[in-house]
């Protein structure tokens, strides 16, 4: 089922603040700050030779990141998206298998305007786990 590691995602009160750190004290390269305002949050990519980071800060009253970093005021590894070749066929199996997949099951046009679905971090390890279609 699982392809690459799309991205690994960290959340962040101050966007502009961590996307200074990792493009002048890591050296990385970064993206332009995206907003989501259908997903509640503003993103911006690091890009890597091998994945991306995904900083992610909160965008609007009901942001779904608001209660995480509010238990993590400095931030936190947020989520890690895999991709899948058929986001259809890997939800329908999941599901079967007893996984929650959040919101109402309808994958939602992500950042890379690709299909993605989130399932419940209780389900896998404690993880919040992000599917990609790609
Ligand atoms: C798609 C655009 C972009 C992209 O890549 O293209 C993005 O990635 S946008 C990313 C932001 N969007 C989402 O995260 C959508 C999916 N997330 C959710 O629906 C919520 O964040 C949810 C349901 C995972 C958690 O919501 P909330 O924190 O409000 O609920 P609870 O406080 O009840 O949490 C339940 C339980 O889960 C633990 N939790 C919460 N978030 C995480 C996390 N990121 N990683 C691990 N565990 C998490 C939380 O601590 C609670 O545990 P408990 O032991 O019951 O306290
Ligand atoms: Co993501």
């Amino acid at each position: 089922m699982l392809g690459r590691v799309n991205h690994i995602a960290i959340a962040v009160p101050d966007l502009a603040a961590a996307t200074a750190v990792y493009r002048d004290t890591l050296g990385a390269k970064v993206s332009q700050a995206q907003a989501l305002p259908e997903h509640g949050v503003t993103v911006v990519f690091v890009e890597l030779p091998n994945t991306k980071v995904e900083l992610l800060e909160p965008l609007g009253e009901a942001s779904p990141i608001a209660a995480f970093l509010a238990k993590n005021a400095s931030g936190g590894m947020h989520h890690i998206c895999y991709e899948v070749a058929d986001i259809i066929a890997a939800r329908d199996q999941l599901a079967a298998g007893g996984a929650r997949v959040l919101g109402d099951g309808t994958p939602k046009i992500g950042a890379h305007g690709k299909p993605v679905l989130f399932l419940h971090p209780k389900d896998f390890q404690g993880t919040l786990v992000e599917l990609e279609q790609v």
